[in-house]
């Protein structure tokens, strides 16, 4: 069923609900799914709804000329995007297969409603499983003396692929803030940690260093700082004295697959608001 997902945030006061439902129900508009918080911190209001777009009689452009009124009112940043409009993803990889390989699965069984335009990897041994898939698949060499160039390279795909999101499935280059920046809140990470513990690498390593008695992953989106973008969504699994730093790859990987997945879902189907270094998620 097609829907126009309506996404708000504006400064927090009393009213906004009432004015929306009223608005829609105006509108004839047919509502699928409702959220709404207050961040009383921050005195910050959000809102998610997803309406049926038959139900109204007005075109995706006649009914932002319409809102739009409505949202000068209250002083709203919002958006409102036609659901069958799939967004374009491409995936970055590196050595490790297996969330790249589960996105693909979960993509190619229709669970993923995106379109996976391409593939970039700093590795090639990879190829023929995204080739399986019908998807491109870009083998981008990264010299350590000069990343800059290869960095290029996945800068000029991404525009040629017009992609909307970029997804890190594992893959283990910094990204320059020049990217960081011209593609703010559109790049997810998977780190294979619970964060904000063991940020930076060998993070199992670290964890069975520590003792810890739970592990975990978590998907952000990726900011100049390293593995401190805004939280997505996280997994955990408890682990004990028993579990080598082998079982806790085996085990960190299941959650590693569950929080990309989750993450990158709610994020394409317009589920998540970034306020400062945090998110709303209406899941
Ligand atoms: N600007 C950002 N870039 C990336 C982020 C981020 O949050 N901000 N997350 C990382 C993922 N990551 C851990 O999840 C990570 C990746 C790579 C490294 C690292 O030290 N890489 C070395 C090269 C390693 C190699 O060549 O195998 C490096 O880039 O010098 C640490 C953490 C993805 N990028």
């Amino acid at each position: 069923m097609k829907s126009y997902r309506l996404m708000i945030d504006c400064p927090d006061q009393v009213g906004i609900v009432a004015a929306v439902s009223q608005f829609l129900a105006e509108k004839n508009a047919s509502i699928v799914e409702a959220n709404h918080h207050t961040d009383r911190d921050a005195k910050w209001f959000f809102m998610r709804h997803e309406i049926q777009a038959d139900s109204i009689s007005l075109s995706l452009d006649e009914f932002k000329t319409a809102f739009a009124v409505l949202a000068e009112q209250f002083n709203m940043n919002w958006r409102v995007v036609d659901s069958s409009t799939k967004q374009n993803v491409v995936l970055l990889a590196s050595r490790e297969s297996h969330c790249l390989a589960d996105l693909l699965h979960r993509w190619h069984s229709g669970e993923l409603d995106c379109n996976i335009v391409a593939v970039i990897a700093n590795h090639d041994h990879l190829r023929q499983m995204v080739q399986w898939h019908g998807i491109p698949y870009h083998h981008v060499i990264f010299d350590k003396e000069n990343k800059q160039v290869a960095f290029d390279e996945i800068k000029e795909l991404v525009h040629q692929y017009s992609a909307d999101t970029i997804v890190l499935a594992r893959f283990m280059q910094i990204f320059p803030d020049e990217l960081c920046q011209e593609f703010a809140g559109r790049v997810i990470n998977i780190h294979h940690s619970f964060l904000p513990s063991f940020a930076g690498a060998k993070p199992y390593h670290q964890a069975h260093q520590r003792g810890v008695k739970l592990i975990g992953a978590t998907c952000h989106y990726v900011t100049a700082e390293l593995d401190a973008g805004p939280i997505i969504d996280q997994e955990i699994v408890r682990i004990s004295h028993r579990d080598t730093v082998e079982d806790m790859v085996r085990k960190g990987k299941d959650c590693e697959k569950s929080a990309l997945a989750r993450g990158l879902r709610n994020h394409i189907e317009d589920r998540v608001t970034i306020i400062g270094n945090k998110t709303v998620v209406f899941d």
